[in-house]
Formats: C-alpha cells, sequence, structure tokens
C-alpha cells in the first residue's frame, strides 16, 4: 500500500555537480591524501560545500522541501553504497570499525588502493565519460546498514548549526538492482553466484535507511535505477524485472516494525530515476514495471527516451518527474518545444494517466560544468546557446512555473530561449556550405582501401620489418617539466620559439631512447599534446574550449570536454612538423599519431543539431586531410587511436548496428586515403572489446594495438575466432602502474599471442600511452619488453 505524501516539488533535478564551483573538493580531498590538512579539515570544507550548494539551488527555485537533491560524494556514488553497507572486500575488512563501518579514510583506501591491497576495479558509468568503482560482492560479503552519513548529511541542512537558511533536501542513492548489477562476484565466490543474489540483505539494509531518514524528517529519498535503460549488462530484462519488483514491493511498503504495526507509515516517499536512456525497449517495458509498484515517483528520461503516450496503468497513484533538460549536455534547451511536450503530458486527455507532474533533468547534472558565467572567454553568442547546471536549473524551473501558471508566467523567457535557438540556427560557422558539400559527395569508395594482401605487401617492402615487431602506443612520460613549459607558454612566459624548441629537445631524446632500446617502430612521443582530444579541438575549427568547464572523471579527477559546436574543417595540418621533426631524427619508421573521430567525439560536448555520424564524418575529413599530409611528408606509419570505440556503444542492443556502421565508417573515412604502402595502425584501450570484434575487424586497420596484459591476451583467440587476419598488438604490460613487467612475464604473453594467432601478424607494445609514467620505470619496461621480444623471435 502506497503511504500518502506529500506531492514532488514541481521542479527538481536528479543531481549536481559535487566538485565544486571553483572544484573546492578536489582540493580538499587532494590535500587530505597529500597530508597537508586533517580529516577535520576535509569534512568541514565539504559540509560547508553541501551547504552553499544547498542554498544556491534554492536560491535558483528549487525552494520547497524535497527539490533540492541530496547528491554530494567524496569521491563515487557507487562506493557510497558500498560504505552505506559496510560491503567492503576481504581485503580491506581490517579497515572497518565495529558494525562495518568503514571511517572515511578507510573510504579512500578502497578507492585508492594500499600497498599490495588493489583498489576496486573503475568502469565507466552507463555511456557517460565518469568512471565508478567496481563493487565485489560474494556470498559472505557483509551487508547492512552500516553508516548513517546520508542521514546525517540531511539532518546537518535541515538543521543547519549556523544559523543560515535550513534546506530539506531529498537523498539521492544508487538503487539497490542497479548496485548489484554493478558489481562483480567477490574473489572466491562459486561459479553460480551472482551478486544480485544478495538482494534481500541489500534491500532491507537500504530499509534500514529508509527508516532512519524519515525518523530525521525526510519527505522524500531518491533511489537511482539506471540498469533499467541499458542491455549492456547481460541480464535478461524478465530478471532484472523480478529484482525490481522484489525490491520495491519490500521497500515502497509500509516499513514499521512488524511488532509495532500501529506507527505510521515509517519512510519517505520514494522516487526511482532512470536515467540515460529509454526505460522501454525491445527487452520489455520498464516504466509499466516501476508503474506496478507502489513507489511514489519515477523520474524518466525524456530526453533519450521517447515519451510515452498511451496509459500506463498504476502511473494514475503517482508523480511523474518529466525529465526534459538533457542532463547529459550544454546546449540551452528550446523551452517552447519542452513546455509542449509537459503541457501534452499533463493534459488530461493525454491517456498518459499519471497522477502528478513534475519537471526535472533527465540526468544528474553531473556531467556538466557548474555556470556558463564562468566562461568570459568564450564567444558571447556561442555562450547565449549554452546551459550549464545553474543555467539547467533555471530552465527546469521556468518550465515548471509556465505547467502550473500557463505561459503567460515566462513569457519572457520562452521568447529569450528561442530567440538563442534562431540566433544559433544561422551563426556563421554552425553551418559551413563547403563542409556539408564535402560530406555529402562521399561514396562507399572512399572508405574503402586497397586490398589488405596488395597492402601488405608494399607495407612490407617499404618497412622491411622483424617478425614480431615492437612498438609503444605514442605517448612517453609527460614529466613535471614538460607541462611546466606548457604552463609558461599559455601564460605568456615562454615565446612561441622557446616552448618549440623545448618541445623538440623531448622529441629528440625520445627518439634517442628508442633507438638505444632497439624498439623497430617509432614515435615522436607527444610531449606537446595536452590531451588527445583537446589537442585536435583547439586546431580544429567547428570546437570551441573553456577555462572552467570542468566535470568530474572520477574521484577527484576532472576533465574538461570541449564543445563541438559548428561544422569541422582543419584550418591548417596538426601535427605534422613534430612527427616530421622526429622522423628526420632517424632512419626508422617513426608512426604519425592521430586520435580518430569516434574518440574525439566521445570526449567532448557534442552537438545535438547533426546526428553523431554526421558529425563523425566531418572529423574524419579532417584527419583524413591530416593522414595525406602526414604521407607527403614521407610518414610510413599512422596511428589513428579510437580507445573511446566501445565507450560510445548505445545503451541499447537495437541501436547498436546504426552505431557501429557510422563509427566504423568514419574511421575508414578517416584512414582510406592512405596509399597501400602506408601502414594505418589504430589502437583499443579501456574496455573488454568482445561486444565490439565484429567493428574491429571492421575498421580495416593494418595493425590494431588493443590493451590485453589484464586479461592475459584474452582478446586475441577472440579474434582469431573471429577470422581476423591483419596485424594484432596485444599489449604485454599494464602501463596503469610504476610496476616493471619482468622479461619471463613479457616472454610469457608474447609467446601466448603467438600460440593463439599466426605469429607473423603479432606486434609488441604495452597496452597503452605512457604518458602517466615515470622516465626509469619506462626504459627498463620497454628495456625487458624488448630483450623477451628477442627471445620468442629466435624460437620462431
Ligand atoms: C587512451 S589511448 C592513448 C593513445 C595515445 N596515443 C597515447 O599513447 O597516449
Ligand atoms: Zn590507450
Amino acid at each position: 500500500m502506497a503511504v500518502t505524501h506529500p506531492h514532488l516539488p514541481g521542479a527538481t533535478i536528479l543531481g549536481y555537480p559535487r566538485i565544486g564551483r571553483r572544484r573546492e573538493l578536489k582540493r580538499a580531498v587532494e590535500s587530505f591524501w597529500a597530508g597537508r590538512t586533517t580529516l577535520d579539515d576535509l569534512e568541514a570544507t565539504a559540509r560547508d560545500l553541501r551547504r552553499s550548494t544547498a542554498r544556491h539551488l534554492t536560491g535558483l527555485g528549487l525552494d520547497t522541501p524535497g527539490a533540492v537533491p541530496g547528491s554530494f560524494s567524496f569521491y563515487d556514488q557507487v562506493l557510497d553504497v558500498v560504505a552505506l553497507l559496510g560491503a567492503v572486500p576481504d581485503r580491506f575488512a581490517d579497515l572497518t570499525t565495529d558494525g562495518g563501518r568503514l571511517p572515511l579514510e578507510a573510504y579512500f583506501t578502497v578507492a585508492r588502493g594500499e600497498g599490495d591491497r588493489p583498489p576496486l576495479e573503475m568502469t565507466k558509468w552507463f555511456d557517460t565519460n565518469y568512471h565508478y568503482l567496481v563493487p565485489e560482492i560474494g556470498p559472505d560479503t557483509p551487508v547492512g546498514f552500516a553508516d548513517d552519513r546520508v542521514v546525517r548529511e540531511f539532518t546537518e541542512l535541515a538543521h543547519p548549526d549556523d544559523g543560515g537558511r535550513p534546506v530539506v533536501t531529498r537523498p539521492v542513492l544508487v538503487g539497490p538492482v542497479t548496485f548489484l548489477l554493478l558489481s562483480k562476484a567477490a574473489d572466491g565466490a562459486p561459479d553460480d553466484f551472482r551478486p544480485l543474489d544478495r538482494l534481500d540483505d541489500v534491500v532491507a539494509a537500504y530499509a534500514e535507511l529508509l527508516r532512519a531518514l524519515a525518523a530525521a524528517g525526510a519527505p522524500w529519498v531518491q533511489l537511482d535505477e539506471p540498469a533499467l535503460v541499458t542491455d549492456l549488462l547481460g541480464v535478461p530484462f524478465d530478471e532484472v524485472a523480478d529484482a525490481v519488483r522484489r525490491a520495491y514491493t519490500a521497500l515502497a511498503t509500509d516499513l514499521s516494525p512488524a511488532t509495532e504495526p500501529a506507527l505510521p507509515a515509517q519512510r519517505p516517499a520514494i522516487l526511482v530515476a532512470a536515467p540515460y536512456g529509454d526505460l522501454r525497449s525491445a527487452a520489455g517495458d520498464g516504466l509499466a514495471l516501476l508503474a506496478g509498484t507502489d513507489v511514489e515517483a519515477i523520474a524518466v528520461d525524456l530526453v533519450r527516451g521517447a515519451v510515452p503516450t498511451g496509459p500506463v496503468p498504476g502511473l494514475e497513484t503517482k508523480t511523474l518527474v518529466a525529465g526534459v533538460i538533457d542532463g547529459h549536455n550544454v546546449w540551452r534547451a528550446d523551452l517552447d518545444t519542452r513546455l509542449a511536450t509537459l503541457e501534452a503530458l499533463a493534459a488530461p486527455g493525454s491517456g498518459v494517466g499519471a497522477g502528478a507532474l513534475s519537471v526535472g533533468t533527465s540526468t544528474s547534472l553531473l556531467h556538466v560544468p557548474h555556470d556558463t558565467a564562468d566562461e568570459p572567454r568564450l564567444d558571447a553568442g556561442l555562450r547565449s546557446w549554452l546551459a550549464f547546471a545553474d543555467q539547467k536549473v533555471a530552465e527546469v524551473v521556468t518550465l515548471a512555473t509556465g505547467l502550473a501558471e500557463g505561459r503567460a508566467a515566462v513569457a519572457d523567457r520562452l521568447a529569450e530561449s528561442t530567440a538563442a535557438a534562431r540566433s544559433r540556427a544561422a551563426a556563421p560557422g554552425v553551418v559551413v556550405p563547403q563542409v556539408r558539400a564535402r560530406t555529402a559527395a562521399l561514396t562507399a569508395a572512399d572508405a574503402e582501401r586497397a586490398p589488405y594482401a596488395e597492402r601488405a605487401a608494399a607495407q612490407r617492402a617499404r618497412l622491411d620489418l622483424p617478425p614480431l615487431p615492437t612498438t609503444t602506443i605514442g605517448s612517453f612520460p609527460q614529466t613535471a617539466q614538460i607541462r611546466g613549459a606548457r604552463a609558461a607558454w599559455v601564460r605568456g612566459e615562454l615565446s612561441d620559439a622557446d616552448y618549440t624548441a623545448a618541445m623538440r629537445a623531448e622529441i629528440a631524446s625520445t627518439v634517442a631512447l628508442q633507438e638505444e632500446l632497439g624498439l623497430d617502430v617509432l614515435v615522436h612521443g607527444e610531449p606537446e599534446r595536452n590531451d588527445m582530444v583537446q589537442y585536435f579541438a583547439e586546431q580544429l575549427d567547428g570546437f570551441a574550449t573553456t577555462v572552467n568547464g570542468w566535470v568530474q572523471s572520477y574521484g577527484s579527477r576532472c576533465v574538461r570536454p570541449p564543445i563541438l559546436w559548428g561544422d569541422v574543417s582543419r584550418p591548417a595540418p596538426l601535427t605534422v612538423s613534430w612527427t616530421a621533426y622526429a622522423a628526420s631524427l632517424t632512419s626508422k619508421p617513426v608512426k604519425g599519431m592521430l586520435t580518430g573521430p569516434v574518440t574525439i567525439l566521445a570526449w567532448s560536448f557534442v552537438r545535438d543539431d547533426l546526428p553523431l555520424g554526421d558529425t563523425a564524418d566531418q572529423v574524419a575529413l579532417a584527419l583524413r586531410d591530416e593522414v595525406d599530409d602526414l604521407e607527403a611528408a614521407g610518414i610510413a606509419v599512422v596511428q589513428v587511436d579510437e580507445p573511446a570505440l566501445r565507450e560510445l556503444l548505445p545503451l541499447r542492443a537495437a541501436d547498436h548496428a546504426d552505431y557501429l556502421a557510422w563509427s566504423v565508417r568514419s574511421f575508414r573515412l578517416a584512414t582510406a586515403g592512405a596509399g597501400p604502402a602506408t601502414q594505418v595502425h589504430t589502437h583499443l584501450c579501456y574496455s573488454e572489446f568482445g561486444q565490439v570484434i565484429g567493428a574491429i575487424d571492421g575498421l580495416d586497420a593494418d595493425v590494431t594495438s588493443v590493451e590485453a596484459a589484464r586479461s592475459r591476451m584474452e582478446i586475441v583467440p577472440e579474434l582469431a575466432d573471429a577470422g581476423y587476419a591483419r596485424g594484432i598488438g596485444p599489449g604485454v604490460y599494464d602501463i596503469h602502474s610504476p610496476r616493471v613487467p619482468s622479461v619471463e612475464e613479457v616472454t610469457e604473453l608474447v609467446t601466448l599471442a603467438a600460440k593463439a594467432i599466426d605469429p607473423a601478424l603479432v606486434w609488441v607494445n604495452p597496452d597503452c600511452g605512457l604518458k602517466t609514467r615515470a622516465h626509469a620505470e619506462t626504459r627498463q619496461s620497454l628495456a625487458n619488453l624488448v630483450t623477451a621480444t628477442r627471445t620468442v623471435r629466435a624460437t620462431l
């Protein structure tokens, strides 16, 4: 039975950036890690940040109880649930206190590892650039209500001790089903054990938390269940549905202890949020599923997901939070059309039958920067088309006012939004006829190179490489000295000429090092690149970069994604002078290094007024021109990195074919201008590639290097089984740690690879670029890699 509950406020957001407008939390956490401040200092900074954020959001118009999300986290929202439950892996068990509580210091240890205790693994959160920590759950992992931090954070804002304005927030947590579906089985768990087997225990702990929140006076709680919008978790919909039904039947009930049945319902009203995609798919109807439970409200993503039309049984007793403002991108919304969507949903004749309607964001605003006002250097026109988190809050509030009071009440804001949309559509650079004409004229032949056999022969003749050629993935250590030179150059303290000289000196020593080590295909080392996407975005037309547009990538790590706002073209060569300089220093082949179209899009804010595949073609053509210029400069090997190929894979299986078609095509467009004697490499990392094996083959690169050390070359037999028959460089050591791999270790992995596929195809290289490593360990690791390769070569 549903409890009587207050209506959800008319306007809300699913979450807000938590790192701080000036990255206060990042600084505070890092200085605590460095031992410069105490735990008390850190807690105090965090409390101030929560307080100022809550009051700020109230001031922006989220001013009714429950409207402000309590979405703070010290590191990661999934790790927060691990802490809530005390569900820490055995190797950290000694860090918990009585009752399984994980003190904050230990919380960070679980996130970051310590000595020989590796941290939880990290992986991408749905189709975003945010990384969460993967819980490890086994049959005996402790699960209980171990930590009341959520309750304390609620209370501290509802009853502030600084005499300031109280804010009644809506605590936000990852829901129990999504938590378990994102977990992996703990080491040593029986083969048939799945984390979801612990659902009842986890739900019991959430029920206790809900009781405690109710006792503290929380009217609402938000449980995020994005597991409902994806087919990528490998669990059939029926099983997810069954888990959701069980969890929310247990939670959305009167939680009074059985011994005191006369007590009123002892829990907050529950909002289940399903961000990042469509609740309804060929696999099943998640909206009907949630509507059939007794939760009080459901938040749907109406940016990615379709707007429901027909009746949804059960929805008549619930609030529908219509996520019409994109939480995942930076564009100002066309409020007029969004309001029309809301009006249609709210109309008594709409047939959807929601009991009440709230206006919300499609996802948490975690994925966008704070405020466009912090970007004074951005072109004023472009800035007026953007909405960062604060602008999005204002949009939500405007729409809610328009819905409640009629269009007249927000007429001026609707008009402003329409005017911004018009100015954007008409602005120079948004549509560039020459760029459009070039993509429109593309034919299938533009994505085709000569047959592989012909290429392979031409490349053999030109490059004359030994069997098992050795190479690296591109970057060499980005030392403090390199970064210092760049910072001084950006500040204007180092002249262009001096900066170029400093980078050239770095390139020269990197080339010398590779020659000394005896590597076969050299690289220039990428010292001039601040970041593998930003470097290109800064030079291509159609992109803008920000100064304060930080978004959390993981933990205290933040990135500033470029904004792709217009048609993309290449005004001048991007990389040629550096690569050509490196090549002038050696007689060995030097590999040119480009970032591929999919990765450039994945790590930027992309435009919403052109299909992604079309934008990818534009980027591809810019890169194609660069490949031409590299060839003309005599470069014989060009690598186009696509580490994000798997990351952009849509959450729904039905969308995969289309995505794989345009992503593969854009890579081929970028590279197919290369003549047969030019060897094209690609590089993939960061994920399991099982789901995109066909696409890897489809890229038609002459050589593919791929992260493989931690999985012990697993990808090689998979590729061989799929009929892949071009060069393959499975990574032979993990570059994420300073550990130097031994000769024996590398020998073993190279041997493994050479057994799993035709040894004539195998290349030897690290898992990924070396930019985060130090010099000494890099030299030693690569020396071992070369020695090991020579040993295996001798056996062939
Ligand atoms: C994340 S993939 C990185 C590839 C790039 N060429 C590098 O070596 O840094
Ligand atoms: Zn990589």
